[in-house]
């Protein structure tokens, strides 16, 4: 009685110590350690193998065992089964259905039919008796921890309780082992990507250099774009807010590259998004990131360009497009320089410095009612306006030369330059499209070339000249168009005064009551001319 007593506070005492160490395992080798070093003596077991099921569910395999070279076999061969072994194998099977534990002696054992390899390796290495318990995760079988005694009478019944309970306990460390592993695994994975997205990420920026043109090498010395660089070089340092205005193709993304290059956040990929390419319904997510499932078709979690331009440059082209809804949000998050994914719990601060872009008249849009004139003064901290080639005809023969050697190297063609007839032509031209469309006429025109000097070049018809012209002086405008945009001009230059010695009608010599409702017919608001964002800091 005595006896039982004490051998049952040995048993609980083993099990405490057990469960504690089980908590404190975090890998396979410590509960390797914790089976070998209390277990084995205190159950009377010389060996042991603990098989999970496999994945197939039909399989099991050693998940940790006995270290093999301290196993003693007579026949030399190694009882650990490392490969697959079916769960009907005859043996596992008696044991991963039942609660309490199997016992076998192997003596008779190996005299069946059928018996397992690795039951008769056993045998040849020197253990009479076979104990196997099932280790559940929960209510949910795992797999069967084998107990090898090298003598008969070890694992008696009345302890079963005790086996079956440091069973239990292993079940739950080896779930706990088995999610850390995973959750490693997929750590693993993450340090993978995020090593392949920053060489891809290096890979982009050398590409990205190879093609761009370097600040001190843009081509062009003419007076109209020496005093754009200089805007470039004063403004580059600061964080300020900077907008590129200028016609199509004048070169706005190259002035933002060259920012952004000038600046000290170059070492950081400035990120770009085009305002007009992205449907209005996805621009939000663009932009801001969304959370898994935060919106039908949110399959993934996605990370907005505002956040992978922290630290950086965010340039947003053809900003005049942001639908309405996007100008508030944008202007929010411009305000207090933090954002929230859609469907997300937190906000996010950022540090993103602004570049952005645009060949629409912002005053007019504001007019119209299309942009909102906070976000506009918020924008336009610092404007930098790029001429149109037209005003800068000093500049085409460089511009030339350099496109005949990009697309003559590119092309592989042997071609010199161009004839002083044709660069005429080309300097007499008025380009609508800038200098895009000079680049595209060179490539087009080196491509029909076979080699030595371009001769002829092929400009569109004067008639789609005269249209495509969107000089000021040929550009079609209603009288209420340039009514409205100089009342604006009076208004924001009288601080938003309409009457007194210092407001806008004084300027205009009208009566105030005159400029009022002549205000309010051509829909001028009070928030076309008055900023109500906060200051850009
Ligand atoms: N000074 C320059 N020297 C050489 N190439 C230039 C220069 N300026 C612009 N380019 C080239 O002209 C093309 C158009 O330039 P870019 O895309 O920067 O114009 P953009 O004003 O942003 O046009 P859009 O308003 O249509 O977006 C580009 O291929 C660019 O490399």
């Amino acid at each position: 009685m005595n006896t039982d007593i004490s051998r049952k506070k040995d048993e609980f005492e083993t099990l405490l110590c057990f469960s504690k160490a089980i908590a404190a395992a975090r890998h396979r080798s410590d509960l390797w350690e914790i089976v070998n070093e209390q277990l084995l003596e205190n159950i009377g077991a010389s060996y042991y193998t603990l098989c999970l099921i496999n994945e197939d569910a039909v399989t099991h395999s050693p998940f940790l065992y006995s270290a093999e070279k301290k196993i003693r076999t007579v026949t030399g061969e190694n009882p650990v089964m490392h490969l697959k072994h079916p769960v009907h194998d005859g043996i596992f099977n008696k044991a991963i259905d039942r609660e309490e534990p199997v016992v076998f002696d192997l003596r008779s054992l190996i005299r069946q039919k059928n018996v397992p390899a690795y039951v008769i390796h056993w045998y040849n290495s020197g253990v009479k008796e076979m104990m196997l318990i099932r280790v559940c995760n929960g209510k949910e079988p795992k797999g069967v921890l084998y107990l090898y005694a090298l003598k008969a009478g070890v694992f008696t019944k009345r302890r079963y309780g005790f086996f079956t309970s440091i069973a239990d306990q292993l079940g739950t460390g080896v779930s706990n082992i088995l999610a850390n592993e995973k959750v490693e695994l997929q750590l693993e994975e993450i340090r993978q990507y995020k090593i392949q997205l920053e060489q891809e990420n290096r890979y982009l920026k050398e590409e990205r250099k190879k093609d761009r043109l370097p600040a001190d090498k843009t081509v062009g010395r003419s007076a109209a774009i020496r005093n754009v660089y200089e805007l470039v070089e004063k403004v580059a340092a600061s964080d300020a807010t900077v907008l590129i205005l200028g016609e199509t193709g004048t070169g706005k993304e190259l002035i933002a590259h060259q920012i952004h290059d000038s600046s000290p956040r170059r070492d950081k990929l400035m990120i770009k998004v085009n305002c007009a390419a992205i449907p209005a319904n996805l621009l939000e997510s663009e932009l801001f990131g969304h959370e898994k499932g935060s919106f039908t078709g949110a399959l993934d979690k996605r990370i907005g360009k505002f956040e992978l331009a922290d630290n950086s440059t965010l340039f947003l082209d053809e900003i005049g497009e942001l639908p309405p809804e996007m100008q508030a949000k944008l202007l929010r998050a411009l305000q207090e320089k933090e954002i929230e994914r859609i469907g997300g719990k937190a906000v996010m601060k950022v540090n993103v410095r602004i570049v952005a872009a645009t060949n629409k008249n912002l005053e007019e849009e504001i007019v119209a009612g299309r942009f909102r004139s906070d976000l506009y003064y918020r924008l336009c901290v610092f404007p930098i306006t790029l001429p149109p080639l037209r005003e800068r005809r000093e500049d085409i023969p460089a511009l030339v030369s350099f496109f005949i050697e990009k697309y003559a190297v590119g092309s592989g063609r042997k071609i010199t330059g161009i004839a002083p007839k044709a660069l005429q032509k080309l300097k007499a031209y008025s380009w609508p499209g800038n200098i895009r469309e000079l680049e595209h006429l060179i490539e087009r025109t080196v491509l029909l070339t076979s080699a030595g000097i371009i001769t002829e070049v092929s400009l569109p018809s004067k008639n789609t000249m005269l249209f495509s012209r969107p000089d000021a002086e040929t550009q079609v405008r209603s009288l209420a168009d340039v009514e409205r945009e100089h009342i604006l001009k009076m208004v924001r230059l009288s601080n938003g005064r309409i009457s007194g010695a210092a407001g806008a009608a004084a300027k205009l010599q009208l009566p105030s009551t005159t400029l009022i409702s002549k205000m309010q017919k051509l829909g001028i608001r009070k928030e076309h001319f008055i900023d109500s964002g906060k200051e850009n800091g």
